[in-house]
């Protein structure tokens, strides 16, 4: 993972820390404010709701929610109790590490006072020998406490991001549109990136820092009380330190990482809807925004890194003073006969080795605040209820669904994308059980709008849709769009997502159903030829027919399709149109139609203008009408029906 300034994670710039001290890893860690209270559907009751200011001319977005503190917190210990056994051994080999730290320094003050006295070379050769069973035995431990967190830590980790996933995939599209995809794929990214980090580092840092602080205060002690009093001095300005640096880096972290969003999502936008961009000339726009979120993304990292800079400086004050101070108590205890040469040098050195540590545990303090930020954001998403069984793709349905074709009706549907803009007024549409009706109008109408309310992928702003079950079951409505999307696995892969368990045989008579049999076939594997990125590159029309042949396996009673035959040219369109019929048999559909002779074969057709249902009625009744649908239908017939 890189940091937003570029640089590798777990690093810092040469120079932010000299001296003695440790350089250790406070990386500039883009973390999300904790959510706002708010209207939300997190299992924490608060939604979050972060709408990052917009800048010229952009729509607000709503970011997906974050969970509290407290509600992180739970889910971290939920998510590590099965394995809270690993966790005490980790505690254990961690103290048991940092009692064996203190041999070196006790046996270098030895050393010290063995060659003052003029003691023998074996007794100085025994004493270098503990030193180095000592630090051999620190090795295997700290490996060993570093393996079991890491065990801990990544089996939660791994559990958490299933349920991310799991969530997110459940979203409606309409919430992670709001959101900006960017958004979901920063937390699915760069938080559990983050997390994963702080699970191999922080925790291992911490633990061990915290441990080994308390040993040598231990050791300290025991040489003279006075040494540990002298070493406890440079506490407070340790204190201040932290205080002021988490005063300055939570908010810094938080925006920075808010930016770091931004500058993912506008980059997303522009590169998926680069065909967009070119076609009306947007670049120069498009590259300007690119260039404002990055720049705001640097001087952000930059600012970190000034404030680490000024952090570090503040600690070597700190051992300054420490060391200082000891050193001075040391001078008059042995001046005074209390103390021996070896028993002040071991204090010393002893408050030396405290540097990796206290840098370490106050370093890691504001990647653990990170950290806890990146999975408060993961926690956030993991907590979110899932979808309603209407908000559907394609890909989501698997279930079987129940018998027989249901009713449809949408009353008073009304719908704006932007506060105030509405593109659908008051709609009201009424499918009976088994009919299918046909969706027209010109372009940017609100076709494609209604019947995703009506598939239950958007929410409507105001009105409902209401699905009338049979008994028993729930209402099951099946979307069929553009957005077709061919996994990467075999074709029966593809197709058994539809329907789990399902034999090759309805697998084919599938295919068979949409007219795909012929290619599926011919294709060098047949049903487990890999398909999809990295496989066998689907045809559009191909694509569809698999989209059409999910339908079919899928089996749901009521079914939306949205321009199933629009990319597969004029020829390819007409068998789709054929294969769309016969996948929608015995189903209540709403088919949005650009080509008019779908509509001439639907039970019904509702012309849409502007936002509002203008006509319905049989293609016969509103040809003889000779109204909106005739004017369409005149249009379309002299365009050669294409
Ligand atoms: N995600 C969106 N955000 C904002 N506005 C949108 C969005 N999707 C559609 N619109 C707007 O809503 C209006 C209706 O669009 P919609 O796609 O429903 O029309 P349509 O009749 O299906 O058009 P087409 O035949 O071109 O697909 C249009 O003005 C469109 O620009």
């Amino acid at each position: 993972m890189n940091t937003t300034d570029g640089t590798p994670a777990g690093t810092e710039g040469p120079g932010e820390r000299g001296g003695l001290a440790a350089r250790r890893g406070a990386v500039p860690g883009p973390a999300a404010p904790v959510g706002e209270p708010g209207g939300g559907r997190s299992a924490s009751g608060r939604d979050g709701k972060n709408a990052v200011p917009p800048r010229d001319g952009d729509t607000p977005r709503s970011l997906l929610p974050t969970a509290t503190a407290r509600r992180t917190w739970g889910a971290a210990r939920e998510l590590t109790r099965p394995r809270r056994g690993r966790a005490l051994a980790a505690v254990a080999v961690f103290a048991a590490d940092a009692a064996a730290g203190l041999a070196g320094p006790f046996a270098l003050g030895w050393i010290v006072d063995t060659v003052r006295e003029g003691g023998t070379s074996g007794a100085v050769t025994g004493a270098a020998l503990v030193l180095l069973g000592a630090a051999l035995l620190q090795a295997v431990l700290t490996a060993t406490g570093a393996g079991l967190v890491a065990r801990v830590g990544e089996g939660a980790l791994a559990r958490l991001r299933e349920r991310v996933v799991a969530r997110a995939l459940a979203l409606p599209s309409q919430r992670v549109e709001e959101a900006g995809t960017g958004d979901l794929a920063a937390r699915i990214g760069d938080d559990a990136a983050l997390v994963a980090r702080a699970v191999r580092d922080v925790v291992p840092g911490l633990a061990g820092s915290a441990l080994t602080l308390a040993a040598t205060l231990v050791g300290l002690t025991a040489l003279d009380w006075r040494f540990a009093l002298a070493g406890l001095c440079a506490v407070p300005i340790q204190a201040a330190t932290l205080r002021w640096y988490l005063r300055r880096s939570t908010p810094l972290y938080a925006r920075q990482r808010e930016v770091g969003a931004e500058r993912a999502r506008q980059t997303l936008e522009s590169v998926s809807g680069a065909a967009t961009v070119r076609a009306f000339r947007l670049g120069a726009r498009h590259t300007r925004r690119i260039e404002e979120r990055s720049a705001d993304a640097v001087a952000y990292a930059q600012r970190a890194t000034t404030l680490r800079s000024r952090f570090y400086g503040r600690l070597n004050v700190a051992e300054f003073v420490g060391l200082a101070l000891i050193l001075v108590v040391g001078h008059v205890l042995v001046r005074d006969g209390s103390a021996r040469v070896g028993e002040a040098t071991a204090a010393a050195l002893l408050f030396v080795r405290l540097f990796d540590p206290v840098n370490t545990l106050l370093a890691l303090a504001g990647t653990a605040q990170e950290a806890a930020a990146g999975l408060a954001r993961l926690v956030g998403v993991a907590d979110l209820v899932a979808a309603s069984p209407s908000g559907t793709s394609e890909e989501a349905r698997t279930a079987p669904s129940a018998p027989g074709p249901y009713a449809v009706s949408a009353l008073g549907i009304r719908h704006d994308y932007r506060p105030g803009h509405p593109v659908l007024h008051g709609v009201d549409l009424r499918l009976a059980p088994g009919e299918h009706v046909t969706l027209v109008g010109a372009s940017g109408a609100g076709k494609s709008t209604l019947a995703r309310i009506v598939a239950g992928a958007h929410a409507p702003t105001a009105g409902s849709v209401t699905v009338r079950a049979g008994a028993g079951e729930g209402p099951r409505v099946l979307l069929v769009d553009q957005d077709t999307h061919v996994f990467t696995g075999t074709l029966a892969d593809n197709l058994l997502l539809a329907r789990p368990g399902a034999a090759a045989s309805d697998l084919a008579a599938a295919l068979r159903a949409v007219g795909a049999e012929g290619w599926a076939r011919a294709l060098p594997e047949g049903l487990a030829t890999v398909v999809g990125a990295g496989g066998l590159a689907l045809t559009p029309l191909q694509a569809q027919q698999l989209a059409l042949a999910r339908l079919v396996l899928a089996d749901p009673p009521v079914v939306v399709l949205d321009e199933a035959a629009a990319e597969a040219g004029s020829e390819g369109a007409r068998g789709l149109e054929r294969a769309a019929e016969e996948a929608i048999r015995g189903r209540t559909a709403l088919v949005v139609a650009h080509r008019l002779g779908q509509a001439a074969r639907a039970d019904r057709v509702a012309v849409m203008e502007a936002g509002r249902v203008v006509e319905e009625g049989t293609h016969a009744g509103l040809l003889a009408a000779d109204g909106a649908y005739a004017r369409l239908w005149a249009a379309w017939a002299a365009r050669g029906a294409e």
